[in-house]
C-alpha cells in the first residue's frame, strides 16, 4: 500500500534516492553508528571528541568491534531466553481482544489486549531475579558490563531476522497486505508484509512493544542500578532520568492498544526501518541518555530536580491526554464532551480497494483542535526533561534522542498527513481548515 503510493508520487531520481540511496546508507550507518555511541559513553567519558581522536589514532572502527565480542554464548543465550520469554506472555497472558484499523483491502487486525499485563510481570520478575541475585552476592548489572557484546549480537541477530520477515513476505505471507517493489535492497529496508504472524505470534507486536520498549525499560533500571553500584548513592539526575523514562514507558503499555492504529502499524512493513529499529536502534539509541549517566553523573540539584520532575510529569500527562481524547472519540463515534462542551466532528467517508465505503470520526475538539499533532509537544518537552537531567556541558550524546525525535516527529507530521490526506481527501481538507497548523500553532 506505501509501496503503491510511493512509486505513484516519484520522479526517477527521487526514487533512486529514497529507494536505493538513503536505504543503502541507513542499513550500512546506523548499525556502526549505535556501536560507537556505546563505545564513547562508556569508553570516552561520553565525549566524541575522545572518540573522533581514538579512532583516527587508534585504529578506526575496529577499535570499537574490538571492546565487543559477537560470540559471545552467554549473550545468544540470555536474548534467546528473554524472546522466549515475551513470546511466552504474548502467548499465556489474557487480555480482550482488540481490533487494528481496517487496510484498504479490507483486513482487519485482531489482536490480544495483554501488553501492560506482560510489561507489569516482565518488570516484576526483573525486581524478583534482582533480589534475588543480590541475596546471593550477585547483580543483574552485569547487563550494563556485558552491553556492547548485547548491542552488537542483537545488531547481527536482527539484521538476520529481516531478511527472514522479508523472505516470508514474499513466500509465505500472513494476510492480504503483503508484496514486492521490484528492488531487494528496498523490500529489505521497508518489508514485504505489513502484518507478519509467526505461530500466532504479531511480528510487529512482538519486535516494537514486547522487546524494544521493554528492553528500554530494563535498560533504564539496570543503568539506575548501576550507577547506584558505582557511586554509591542515588545521583538525583540518574533519579529523575529513570523514573520520567519508566512513567513514560507504563503509560505506553497501558495505551499499547492505540498504537496498533499508528503509522508504525498500520502503515510500515516489517523489514530494516521499524524491526531492525525497534530490535536494536530503540535499546542502544532511545536508551543513550541513561548509559551516558552511568559513567557521567551530573549532580542537578534539588531546584532542577523539581524543576525537571514536575514539568516532566505535567509534560507527560498532557501526552496521555491528547492520545486519549482522539480515542475516546472513536469509541463514542463522536458523542461525548471534550473539555466541557459537545465534541466537534468530522464524519468522513473514505474507500477500501475495492469500492466498498467506510466511516471514520475526526475528532477536532481539545487538543486535536489546538493543532493537527499537538501531542508531539508533551511528547517532546518530556524527552527534554529527562535529558536535561545531564546539564548543559559540552557533551552531544544526552541531547542526540531529543535531537532525533525532533526530525523524526517533524518528519512524521508531513508522512501522517500525507497518509490522511490519500485516505480520506475532501474530509481532511475541511479539518485542515478548521485545524491549519500540523504541530506549533501560529508557526508551523
Ligand atoms: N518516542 C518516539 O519515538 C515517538 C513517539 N510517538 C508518540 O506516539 C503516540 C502516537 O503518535 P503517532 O504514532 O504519530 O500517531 P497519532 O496518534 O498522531 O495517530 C495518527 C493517526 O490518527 C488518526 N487521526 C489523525 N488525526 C485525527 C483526528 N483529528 N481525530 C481522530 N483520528 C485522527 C489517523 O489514523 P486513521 O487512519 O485511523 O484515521 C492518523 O493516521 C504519540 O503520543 C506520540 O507522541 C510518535 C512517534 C515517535
Ligand atoms: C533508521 C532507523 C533504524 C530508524 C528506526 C526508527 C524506529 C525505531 C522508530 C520510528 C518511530 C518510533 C516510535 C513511534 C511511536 C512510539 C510510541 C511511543 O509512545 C513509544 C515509542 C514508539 C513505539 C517509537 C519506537 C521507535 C520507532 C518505531
Amino acid at each position: 500500500m506505501a509501496t503503491k503510493q510511493l512509486k505513484q508520487a516519484e520522479g526517477p531520481l527521487v526514487q533512486f534516492i529514497n529507494r536505493t540511496v538513503i536505504p543503502l546508507l541507513l542499513i550500512l550507518l546506523v548499525p556502526q553508528s549505535v556501536m560507537y555511541l556505546w563505545y564513547a559513553s562508556v569508553h570516552c567519558q561520553g565525549s566524541l571528541t575522545e572518540l573522533a581522536d581514538r579512532l583516527t589514532n587508534r585504529g578506526g572502527p575496529a577499535l570499537v568491534w574490538a571492546a565487543v565480542s559477537v560470540a559471545n554464548p552467554a549473550v545468544y543465550a540470555a536474548i534467546l531466553a528473554f524472546c522466549a520469554f515475551q513470546v511466552l506472555l504474548m502467548l499465556l497472558v489474557p487480555g480482550r481482544t482488540c481490533y487494528g484499523t481496517e487496510t484498504p483491502t479490507g483486513h482487519v487486525p485482531e489482536y490480544k489486549d495483554n501488553g501492560f499485563a506482560c510489561y507489569l510481570i516482565t518488570m516484576a520478575t526483573f525486581l524478583a531475579g534482582t533480589v534475588y541475585l543480590k541475596q546471593r552476592g550477585l547483580t543483574p548489572t552485569v547487563i550494563y558490563d556485558y552491553y556492547g557484546d548485547f548491542l552488537a549480537s542483537m545488531i547481527l541477530l536482527s539484521l538476520a531476522f529481516c531478511l527472514l520477515l522479508c523472505v516470508k513476505g514474499v513466500l509465505a505471507p500472513t494476510s492480504t497486505d503483503h508484496g514486492r517493489s521490484g528492488n531487494y535492497l528496498f523490500d529489505y529496508y521497508w518489508g514485504t508484509e505489513l502484518y507478519p504472524r509467526i505461530c500466532g505470534i504479531d511480528i510487529k507486536v512482538f519486535t516494537n512493544c514486547r522487546f524494544g520498549l521493554t528492553v528500554w525499560a530494563l535498560a533504564v533500571a539496570v543503568f539506575a542500578l548501576k550507577s547506584y553500584e558505582l557511586h554509591g548513592r542515588v545521583v538525583d539526575g540518574m533519579a529523575v532520568t529513570a523514573a520520567l523514562q519508566l512513567l513514560y514507558l507504563t503509560k505506553f503499555f497501558w495505551w499499547e492498544a492505540g498504537y496498533y492504529r499508528t503509522i508504525d502499524i498500520i502503515t510500515d512493513r516489517a523489514g530494516f526501518y521499524i524491526c531492525w529499529g525497534c530490535l536494536c536502534f530503540v535499546p542502544s539509541f532511545y536508551t543513550l541518555v541513561s548509559l551516558f549517566m552511568v559513567r557521567q553523573p551530573e549532580p542537578v540539584g534539588p531546584a532542577w530536580t523539581a524543576a525537571l520532575l514536575g514539568f516532566g510529569l505535567a509534560s507527560l500527562a498532557v501526552n496521555y491526554w491528547s492520545d486519549w481524547q482522539k480515542q475516546a472519540a472513536r469509541a463514542a463515534d463522536g458523542q461525548l464532551n471534550i473539555w466541557g462542551r459537545p465534541a466537534r466532528v468530522i464524519r468522513a467517508k473514505y474507500s477500501l480497494d475495492n469500492g466498498q465505503e467506510r466511516q471514520s470520526v475526526l475528532l477536532a475538539s481539545g487538543f486535536w483542535a489546538v493543532s493537527r499533532h499537538f501531542h508531539y509537544i508533551p511528547e517532546l518537552s518530556l524527552t527534554l526533561c529527562w535529558s536535561a537531567v545531564c546539564g548543559t556541558g559540552c557533551h552531544i550524546i544526552p541531547y542526540m534522542y531529543f535531537a532525533f525525535l525532533s526530525v523524526l516527529l517533524f518528519h512524521r507530521s508531513f508522512r501522517d498527513d500525507k497518509k490522511c490526506r490519500d485516505k480520506y481527501g475532501k474530509y481532511w481538507s475541511e479539518y485542515c481548515k478548521l485545524v491549519p497548523y500540523k504541530i506549533v500553532p501560529l508557526l508551523f
